[in-house]
């Protein structure tokens, strides 16, 4: 029996990193203005003690550093208002060492996520979750595009190439952070997209008949090994944790990671597919890298370095 390409995204990020800590070493020695050096700087806030966001959070501020770029950190507490939150975020949009801005989500239920994302100023929008870049990328128009849609576009590229014209691409999924965007993009690519969802009529017929497949939708699983054209390109966005197999195991309490992608039937099917963990979790976080150099190269006048992928197209 076939078994699908896996694709690395781990290997993958970590070469999109290495390259970006060298563009940042770079502008820091030919990009000064007015005798300061740029150093790219990401802020990112996190509201709440939320155990998933802190380890994103951590490994965020990690890849940051590690890339040659300044890290702000701010924690507020659980019981933070909006008004406070809105304060901190007008702040950074002022402060001039700080190009990309990041707002953890969730936020608790006393804040309204839109409000706060309405305030971050269009330029420093490293998630790419403004209304203003949001209409941007479904107008085609150039912004900052949200991390894991971008990762997910590299990841097709190195697969596939450059030219995905004419691809039928089926997106499972209409979230505004991964769904939406992704269509926009493949749609942008001249891709033939579909977005499925909750409602869709016979989703397993839908999914059979695309070239591109892109689970995104949060349940663990759901995509079955006879969804799949044989040959398809699977991209799983889902990162759901479960019980682990081991009824032993499980019954302490130990979970294990699953996509939205029945990864062993999968992997008999399609022609390539990404794993998880070590597929598109990776890839956001070195888009977001990505994302925080664009920005801190647009605000200064700067061009993007050369071998740094134009992330507004996702092009290689
Ligand atoms: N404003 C905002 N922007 C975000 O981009 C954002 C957010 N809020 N809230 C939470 C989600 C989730 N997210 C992930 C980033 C990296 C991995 C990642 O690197 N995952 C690894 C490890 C997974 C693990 O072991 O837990 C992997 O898939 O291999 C996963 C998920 C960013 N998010």
């Amino acid at each position: 029996m076939s078994q699908a390409r896996i694709i690395d995204g781990k290997a993958f990020a970590q070469n999109l990193r290495d390259r970006l800590a060298l563009q940042v070493a770079d502008l820091r020695s030919t990009g000064a203005k007015g005798g300061q050096d740029l150093v790219p700087g990401l802020a990112v806030v996190l509201v709440g003690e939320n155990p998933a966001s802190q380890v994103y959070v951590r490994s965020k501020g990690q890849a940051t550093v590690a890339a040659g770029m300044r890290s702000f950190e701010h924690k507020l507490p659980d019981t933070t208002d909006q008004a406070t939150l809105v304060a901190l975020v007008e702040k950074l949009n002022r402060d001039p060492a700080v190009n990309g801005i990041l707002v953890q989500l969730p936020l608790p239920a006393q804040i309204d996520p839109a409000v706060v994302i309405a305030t971050i100023d269009p330029a420093k929008d490293v998630d790419g979750f403004h209304v203003e870049n949001a209409g941007r990328l479904a107008l085609g128009l150039p912004g900052m595009v949200p991390c894991t849609p971008l990762g997910c576009m590299m990841l097709l590229r190195d697969v596939l190439g450059d030219d995905l014209r004419g691809k039928r691409a089926l997106v499972l999924g209409r979230s505004t952070i991964v769904g939406r965007p992704m269509a926009s993009l493949l749609l942008a690519a001249d891709c033939t997209v579909t977005i499925a969802h909750s409602r869709t009529q016979d989703l397993p017929e839908e999914c059979r008949r695309a070239d591109i497949l892109v689970a995104a939708v949060g349940r663990p699983e759901m995509v079955r090994g006879d969804w799949i054209k044989p040959g398809a390109t699977v991209i799983d966005v889902g990162i759901n944790r479960v019980p682990h197999a081991d009824p032993a195991a499980a019954a302490e309490g130990r979970t294990r990671l699953v996509g939205d992608v029945h990864f062993a039937e999968a992997m008999t099917v399609a022609g390539a597919i990404t794993p998880v963990p070590g597929g598109v979790g990776p890839m956001t976080i070195a888009c977001l890298l990505l994302n925080t150099l664009t920005a801190t190269c647009r605000q200064n006048g700067v061009p993007l370095p050369g071998s740094v992928p134009e992330a507004d197209t996702a092009a290689p």
